[in-house]
């Protein structure tokens, strides 16, 4: 089912910091700072060869990251994105076998202008994991 990752997300309390760790100590291609409310984060990609890494710094009073940021004050690895080919045909058999779609199971428009989807961290290994439509 699942294909490329396309990307390892990081959360962050400041974003500005964060961009400037990737781009002037690591050398990265980093994205201008996007936000996106429907999500409830601001987010800047850095580009490398094989895959992206995305910053995420909450947004709004009702950020999906806050709590993790509360639990993890320095920040640290938040999700991992996976590509699929047919994401409602991945999300019903995901259910099918017991796991848990985040939300209303519906995929949203995610930062690539890509349905996603998000399941559960209890059920992957204590890893929040995004399923985006390749
Ligand atoms: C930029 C757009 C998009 C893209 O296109 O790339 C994005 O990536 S948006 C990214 C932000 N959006 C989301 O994360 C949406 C999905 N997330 C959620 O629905 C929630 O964050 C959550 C996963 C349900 C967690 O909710 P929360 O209220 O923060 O905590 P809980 O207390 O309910 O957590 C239960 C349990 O899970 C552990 N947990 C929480 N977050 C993570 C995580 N990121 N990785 C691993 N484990 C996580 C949490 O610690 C709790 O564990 P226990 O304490 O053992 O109960
Ligand atoms: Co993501």
């Amino acid at each position: 089912m699942i294909g490329r990752l396309n990307h390892v997300a990081i959360a962050v309390k400041d974003l500005a910091a964060a961009t400037a760790v990737y781009r002037d100590t690591l050398g990265g291609k980093v994205s201008e700072p996007h936000a996106i409310p429907e999500h409830g984060v601001t987010v800047v990609f850095v580009e490398l060869p094989n895959t992206k890494i995305e910053l995420l710094q909450p947004l709004g009073e009702a950020s999906p990251i806050a709590a993790f940021l509360e639990k993890n004050p320095a920040g640290g690895v938040h999700h991992v994105c996976y590509e699929v080919a047919d994401i409602i045909a991945a999300r019903d058999q995901l259910k099918a076998a017991g796991a848990r779609v985040l939300g209303n199971g519906d995929p949203k428009i995610g930062a690539h202008g890509k349905p996603v989807l998000f399941l559960h961290p209890k059920d992957f290994l204590g890893t929040l994991t995004e399923l985006e439509q390749a």
